[in-house]
This record gives structure tokens, sequence and C-alpha cells, in this order.
């Protein structure tokens, strides 16, 4: 296997003589556009389905992309991962987060631990704490039982468990496994972690300090924040809050907490949300059983991104169609439009799953490389998105590619109809219709009513977002960056790019600063 950089590889160069060979407009128009939608869809876990109609390729760039997948050792690459290669180059680590939701390869074991029975270990630990909680075993100081839990955390420690809770809540609400309310607190800004304490019995609130690091100031900041609410309430902090962290962090075996769950440096933050990061807090608010089936999704995901054909790898071909975009038809963003309101924050997770991990200029032996990388990724809920950003979609002087994702379902029991429809239809004849929109455009003698057209999409459709099309949905994404990645040969699970600004706010805040910082600090009124 070889790691090379991306435009040293001949499908590098065979790509690039392919620039704007494929017109969607033409192609989606008429009965070939009907033919397409029809061929061009694979399927995914789940009963999901990936149709990539929409998007700039026929099958003669799907056979380069083949070639690319090829040349790339992409599907080798995901099975090095997997068995425990170093893959973390800047950090020196085994990548190892999709051993919390099965055994895709050979066991892998590092420091003398099997790591898939450790992080299976810690599941269990976190199911039966929530268990004991659900059932009223782990009680709070009046021995009443508690009702909320409150995420304390950031990054990756927040986005992706805020973004599945809120997938499944109101889900939940309606099948009868909602067991407990959930609520996340974040930011530094003292208003989060105020308006969040003022939303809840805090005498009936377990809170679940997250950071893998132990070290973030935004939580460390909340949770002496936290804590001082809690005595202030006359409680006592060690009743009402559990950690989860890696084992080698200052958080680890501290008996101020109720409990104590790990994960380890093999899983990144944005990669978490399967791990005992998301699988404390869903497991406390839905059950394990619902948690289980959200990795039941995941897993089965994983397990077809293990195929090295693009037509049987959604993740991979996905990966693969953007990577085109983003270098050879020089596409700078995306967006992701999820026509379903439980997937509010799923855009927020995406942010940083993919923009943390792909936004490298150097490859993955610390040199800098002459080609782009990751786009820049921004999203809302479909129809919201319509009526805020969408005219910069249709009529914008750039082109964005667009990732929608529907179901056929809502998931909640009431819809009503009006005027002949369901809501849900009517949610659903949107996203339709958009994605023909910005294909096919309009004609208009009036230039300001005239739609270009040509704008590529691609659409996963799911019957419902429920705990397994979710799981199937996060390790999608997942795969389809990591995929990337390896395309780029940039390191996809460090984040350098963060440290700068955490260097300096730590100066300002000890005073230490000089020039334009000094200025900047008293315009903000810290000095
Ligand atoms: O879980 P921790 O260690 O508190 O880190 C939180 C987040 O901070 C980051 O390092 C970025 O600042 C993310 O990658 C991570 O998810």
């Amino acid at each position: 296997m070889e790691w090379k950089n991306f435009d040293l590889l001949e499908s590098y160069k065979k790509l690039e003589a392919m620039k704007e060979t494929v017109n969607v407009k033409e192609l989606m128009s008429g009965e070939n556009g009907a033919k397409r939608v029809k061929e061009y869809q694979i399927p995914m876990a789940s009963g999901m389905t990936y149709c990539y109609a929409a998007k700039q390729v026929d099958d003669k760039l799907l056979e380069v992309l083949q070639e690319l997948a090829d040349e790339a050792e992409l599907a080798d690459k995901y099975k090095a991962l997997y068995n425990g290669a170093v893959i973390n180059t800047g950090e020196k680590r085994l990548v190892l987060h999709q051993l919390t939701r099965g055994q895709l390869g050979d066991d892998v074991v590092a420091d003398g631990i099997n790591k898939r029975e450790f992080y299976i270990a810690q599941q269990t630990r976190a199911a039966e704490f929530a268990n004991k909680v659900h059932a009223g075993e782990i009680v709070n100081e009046n021995g009443e039982k508690f009702t909320t839990a409150v995420q304390i955390g950031i990054g990756g420690s927040d986005l992706g468990p805020r973004a599945l809770y809120l997938s499944l809540e109101n889900w939940a609400k309606v099948n009868g496994t909602h067991k407990m309310e959930a609520r996340f607190i974040s930011n530094v800004d003292p208003d989060d972690a105020s308006a969040v304490l003022a939303s809840i019995d805090v005498a009936h609130s377990i809170f679940v300090l997250v950071s893998k690091s132990g070290t973030t100031l935004e939580t460390l900041t909340n949770e002496a924040f936290v804590k001082n609410a809690l005595t202030s309430a006359g409680l006592d902090p060690s009743k009402h809050m559990v950690a989860v962290t890696s084992e080698t962090s200052p958080l680890a075996g501290n008996a101020d907490y109720l409990d104590s769950f790990y994960m380890d440096d093999f899983i990144g933050g944005r990669y978490s949300s399967t791990s005992a990061v998301g699988g404390v807090i869903l497991s406390l608010a839905f059950g394990p059983e619902v948690f289980g089936r959200i990795l039941k999704g995941c897993a089965e995901e994983d397990e077809l991104a293990k195929n090295a054909d693009i037509k049987k790898n959604p993740a991979m071909l996905d990966a693969l169609i953007g990577v085109y975009e983003r270098n050879f038809l020089g596409y700078s963003s995306t967006a992701v439009l999820p026509y379903s309101q439980g997937l509010s924050r799923f855009p927020a997770h995406l942010q940083q799953l993919d923009m943390e991990s792909n936004g490298k200029s150097v490859n993955r032996f610390g040199e800098k490389i002459d080609y782009v990388t990751g786009p820049a990724i921004f999203g809302e809920p479909g129809t919201n998105g319509q009526h805020s950003f969408y005219q910069l979609l249709h009529q914008g002087t750039g082109i964005i590619p667009l990732q929608f994702v529907g179901f056929k379902h809502n998931q909640m029991d009431n819809d009503v109809v009006i005027q002949g429809s369901t809501s849900q239809q009517k949610l659903c004849a949107n996203v339709a219709a958009q994605i023909m929109a910005f294909a096919c455009g309009k004609d208009d003698e009036n230039c300001n009513k005239y739609f270009e057209g040509g704008r590529p999409s691609s659409i996963i459709v799911g019957d419902q977002l429920n705990p397994e099309t979710l799981g199937t949905l996060l390790a999608h994404f997942e795969n389809k960056v990591m995929f990337q990645g390896f395309v780029w040969n940039i390191n996809s699970f460090d984040q350098e790019g963060v440290q700068l600004g955490k260097v300096l706010a730590k100066k300002v805040l000890a005073k230490e600063t000089d020039g334009a910082l000094t200025e900047y600090s008293k315009l903000l009124g810290i000095f």
C-alpha cells in the first residue's frame, strides 16, 4: 500500500482532462433524466438509498472515479485503518471509532488491551448506569428520580451527541422510549450555561461532563459554573455529576463524580458519538436499546464501506464525486440540506466532522500540498433554508454542490391534509422540486427571472428518521470524509489548526499581550 499525493496519480491527470464534460441540465431533462434517476442510485444500509442522478457525472467519468479509487487504494487503506494501523500520523495514533459499533477486521490490541472489548465494556457500564437511573436505583440526595440529563462538553463532545439527541427526541416520545429530557451546555459564554440551568430542575438533573482531554477551557469553566449552581442550591455536585473522559486525562479516576466512563485517544472527538461520549447521554435519554439500534445502523454502513466497487459503496462514491467537484470543477463549498426537522443540528455536526478533518494544507507526512482539499460545509433543514439562502444557490454567481437528505415518512403521528396534501407530502414535494429546479433551471427573457440550472445535487432517502437510519447517515458521512482524506493524502484525524487561537486566548487572560492583541482586548473590555 502506498500513500501518494493526489496530483501524482494517473487518474488525477485523466480527471483534469475531463473537467466540465458533463452537462447536468441536459442529462436531467426529459426521459433521459427519468432514466438517470432510476439508474443512478445505490442501496445504503437500513433500507436507505443514495441517488446521484443530478450530479455532474456520467458513466465515463464514473469509470475514471473507479480507477481513482483503485489507484488510491481506498478499500485497502480503510482495511488498514480498521485493522489498527497508525492512520493518524500527526498524533501517531490508531483510528478506532468503528470498533465502538462492530468488528470489521482483526482484533485490535493496543497497550496490551483488546480495544473492542474495552469500548464494549464501557458501553455495558453506561447501559447499566442508565438502567439504574431509570429504575430509580441511582437517585438524587432526597432519594428522588433524576428527570433530566445535561451534557457539558464542546466540539466533538457536544455536536454529534446533540445532533443525535435532537434527531430522535420526537421519535422517542412517540414510540414510548423517551426516558429523560437531555440538554447541552457547550459555549463558554455564560449565557449558555445560565439559560440551560434556568430551564431545568437542577435538583433532579444529572450532569454528564464530557472531555476526552480533560483540559478544555470551555468545558472545565462550565463544569465549575454548574457546580456553583448546584452548591448554591444546597446540593452536593458529586451526587449529580458523571464524567466521560480518557483514562489518561486529569479528570480520570476522580472520586468527585458519581461514576466515570472512558474512551481513549484512538477515537477523535468528531468521530466519538458512538463511544461513551454519545453513549452515556443517549442511553440516559432514550435507553441503551435505542442507542444499540443507532450503533447497528452505523455498523451496517461501515460494512458496506469495505467494498472496493464504488457502485456498491455509497460513502466511497459520494467521496469521489465530492473530490471531482472540489479539485476539477473548482466548487469550494457544499451545502447539506436535510428535509427533516429532527436533523436540525446535523449540518452543524457535519461542519466539524468535515472541516476539522479535511481542512488541511499539508499531506499526512507534514509536507505542503499543491491541490485544494476539504470544502466549506453549511446547511439548514428544508424548507427553512429555501426561504433563507437558496436564492444564492439558484442564482448566485458560484455553484455550490448540494447534499439533500429526505424521508418518506415523518417521525410523529400527527399530520393534516390541507389543500389536498399532507405536510409531509408538501415537504417531500419541495425536495423533489428543488433538485429539478437546481438541475434544469428555467429559461426567461427577463434575466432576473432566468435560472441557469446545471447545479448538481445528490440525495439520500430513507423510510423514516429512526435509530437505524440515523446511525447509517452518521457512518456514511464519517466514511465519506475518511475516503476523501485518503484521496487527498492528508491526515483527517488531527486538528492542529485549532491550537493557535487557544494559545492566544490564554495569553489575553494572563495579560501577556502586546500590539494589536492588546488593543483588541481593550476594545472587548477585557483589560
Ligand atoms: O473532548 P475535549 O478534549 O474537551 O475536546 C473538545 C473538542 O476540542 C477540539 O479539540 C477542538 O478544539 C475538538 O477536536 C474536540 O472535539
